[in-house]
């Protein structure tokens, strides 16, 4: 019985006197007729709801039929894992928050005491089938049901609310152990499941023209600061970046260090794992702000050229129909794509770069890379000497030698991508070689690229 009435919303000072009343109604129940039985529940369910001196308030998970994650879930987490945790008996730890404790939070029916200005809450948590559930998504809805006495409605409603919620903002910016999505998760349908994300490329590691490198850290500093501005042209504070160069040039690698820098989540979405626009557009909903979302290999991922190419198809009366292959419910399509990077949902969420990559730039659909959507275009060239002498820095301690020259002419000759370059360093520099040895083997590296170039 306590369960249920816990389940019910009740606190534990107001379950204590409804159990004495529910024995002397069992008393009762037990001696009269059906007639009178119903009308006695029926009586009894009225004078609770009069008598019931509690409110409650549930802040749930997910923000109903959109799917969309509810912030202030996550902010109550934060606050009640910090302030009232300790008065649980029943906790979960979760990935490990940056000061190296796991975070630790309250377990489903577990109920914790908060006092706030003289007031006595009680928050509980729980979870319950989903209002709107698909087939592909119908996995239990968390909440957190909090109590409180009516007198203290106001107090919760305009003070107490916006304090917890405030201090879990602070717990989550300094705990927040960063994460790696991926919507490629058997059984998950649409939905993003995550790992901690511990990627070490910075911009330093990061081998590249020294003045590309700049510009693109100015140009993250003024998005991350940019919110008033956007909020003044009248834009959604997102900003896209397409990457684009041979393999190994460092797209991935740019990716990870942009994420550091600006110390955001990553969405890594994986297009072909999408069955239609629909669910693409509950995809990028479901993606928090100060996130960056990845789609690698966008000329891979899917027809999106754009070429809106004819599909001919035969029509029962023997005439043939030309139909279009641009919008289908079956599939994720070019326009579905640019609706749900910056049509009017994409604003949902600000605070969010998309990146782009691909090796074959020249294959994609200008819409979707024209600037506005894609606003940055960097292209990932080649080594450079410019990016060697960040790979000699940072894989050999090295700021100059002798063969620094026969390097840069030989690199001006040969395309190599950095990662050849980085693996011709690595290579003997793991087996302890000296720096010698290890510029030699480039050299080395570098000639045999040249003969192959001029066969
Ligand atoms: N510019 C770079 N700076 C530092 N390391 C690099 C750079 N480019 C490549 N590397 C090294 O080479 C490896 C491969 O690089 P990365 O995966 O970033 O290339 P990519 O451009 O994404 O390739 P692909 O097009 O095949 O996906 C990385 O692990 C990294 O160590
Ligand atoms: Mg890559």
């Amino acid at each position: 019985m306590d369960s249920l009435l816990i389940q019910a919303g009740l606190s534990s000072a107001m379950r204590k006197n409804l159990k004495s009343l529910f024995f002397v109604w069992a008393f009762v129940r037990s001696s009269i007729s059906v007639e009178l039985k119903n009308m006695f529940t029926a009586l009894l369910r009225r004078m609770i709801t009069f008598f019931n001196p509690y409110h409650v308030i549930e802040v749930y998970e997910y923000r109903s039929e959109f799917m969309v994650r509810n912030k202030l879930y996550s902010l109550a987490k934060a606050y009640l894992s910090n302030a009232c945790s300790h008065g649980a008996n029943k906790l979960h730890a979760e990935v490990k928050s940056l000061n190296g404790r796991p975070f630790l939070t309250i377990a489903e029916q577990e109920e914790v005491v908060d006092t706030f200005q003289g007031a006595k809450l009680w928050w509980y948590a729980s979870s319950c089938k989903p209002k709107y559930s698909t087939k592909s998504c119908n996995r239990e809805e968390r909440f957190y049901r909090l109590t409180f006495h009516k007198k203290y409605r106001k107090l919760v409603e305009h003070e107490y609310l916006t304090h917890p919620f405030h201090e879990g903002r602070e717990i989550l910016a300094c705990n927040r152990q960063r994460r790696l999505f991926t919507n490629i998760s058997p059984g998950t349908g649409y939905s993003w499941t995550c790992v901690a994300f511990d990627h070490p490329a910075t911009f330093d590691t990061l081998a590249l023209d020294p003045t590309t490198k700049r510009d693109i850290i100015e140009d993250l500093m003024s998005f991350r600061e940019g919110k008033e501005y956007y909020k003044k042209i009248g834009k959604a504070w997102k900003r896209g970046y397409l990457l684009y160069g041979p393999p190994g040039t460092g797209k991935s690698t740019m990716i990870a260090a942009i994420a550091n820098f600006l110390g955001y989540d990553v969405y890594d979405l994986e297009l072909t794992a999408i069955k239609n626009n629909m669910e693409l557009k509950k995809i990028f909903l479901e993606t928090s702000s100060k996130s960056v979302i990845v789609i690698e290999d966008i000329d891979c991922s899917l027809n999106l050229t754009g070429k809106r190419v004819k599909k001919m198809k035969k029509d029962k009366d023997e005439a043939e129909k030309v139909t279009e292959g641009y919008d289908n419910a079956n599939t994720v399509t070019l326009s579905g794509l640019l609706n749900s990077i910056d049509g009017l949902w994409s604003a949902c969420e600000d605070e969010k770069i998309i990146i782009f990559t691909t090796n074959h730039v020249e294959k994609l659909d200008p819409a979707l890379i024209r600037r506005g959507r894609m606003d940055v275009h960097i292209e990932m060239s080649y080594c450079t000497f410019e990016a060697f002498k960040v790979f000699a820095r940072n894989y050999l301690g090295i700021e100059t030698h002798d063969l620094f020259s026969t390097i840069e002419k030989l690199l001006l000759e040969v395309n190599v991508s950095p990662a050849d370059v980085a693996e011709g360093l690595m290579s003997r520099s793991l087996r302890n070689a000296d720096v010698d040895e290890c510029l030699a083997n480039l050299v080395e590296v570098l000639n045999l690229a040249k003969k192959e170039m001029s066969k």
